[in-house]
């Protein structure tokens, strides 16, 4: 398992090592030993999976305190964009984000740490985007922005013109309105 640092402090992509073999090849998706590697005290309490046409925008969304998410993502079928972004008050890399193409053929998987909003775009039809997460789904704390706004400039590699994106999405607040519940702890 390679473990890359990223821009954002507690961000990390994971490559998994591949064993090929005549009927195919195996990897761990998960293993705990390394999170703790990078200090991450990681307990996902739950599993996620959704699947997505081509052109489907998901997010930016997290969960506010004390329903705040960890995720381990990656794409099990196709491709995605993954964009994580900080905003947590405090940190330094506050308002800026990262974007990580993870495919089927890659293997590459993103950790977000909690305080990080999160989306992604599909790349191809039937991408299937398969997720771990720290805390249990609560409708009640679910927070977000608004996934195009021109002020963070995200590159989103498809034309917003061809985005299918939901109406509860298209709802959610822009940046200069967005009002952050996180806080960085170093
Ligand atoms: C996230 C979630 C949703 N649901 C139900 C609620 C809705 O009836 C239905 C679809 O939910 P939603 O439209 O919020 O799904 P996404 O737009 O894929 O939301 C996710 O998209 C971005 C990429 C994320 O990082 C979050 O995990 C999550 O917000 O599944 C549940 O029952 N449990 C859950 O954990």
């Amino acid at each position: 398992m390679t473990i890359t640092d990223t821009i954002i402090p507690g961000a990390y992509i994971f490559e998994p090592k591949v064993f090929h073999d005549s009927r195919g090849y195996f990897i761990e998706t998960f293993n705990r030993k390394h999170f703790i590697e990078k200090g991450i005290d990681v307990d996902f309490v739950q599993d996620n999976q959704s699947v997505s046409h081509k052109n489907v925008v998901r997010g930016l969304h997290a969960q506010k305190g004390p329903f705040e998410q960890g995720k381990l993502v990656r794409v099990i079928k196709g491709a995605v964009v993954d964009i994580a972004l900080d905003v947590r008050v405090g940190s330094p890399a506050y308002g800026k984000h990262i974007g990580v193409e993870l495919t089927a053929q890659n293997n590459l998987q993103l950790y977000i740490p909690p305080g990080c909003l999160h989306g992604f775009v599909s790349l191809q039809d039937d991408t299937i985007f398969a997720y771990k997460v720290t805390n249990y789904f609560d409708k009640d704390s679910e927070s977000g922005l608004i996934w195009n706004d021109p002020e963070l400039s995200i590159g989103w590699s498809i034309n917003q013109m061809d985005a299918i994106v939901s109406e509860k999405d298209q709802l959610l607040p822009d940046w200069k309105s967005y009002q952050s519940p996180f806080t960085f702890v170093g």
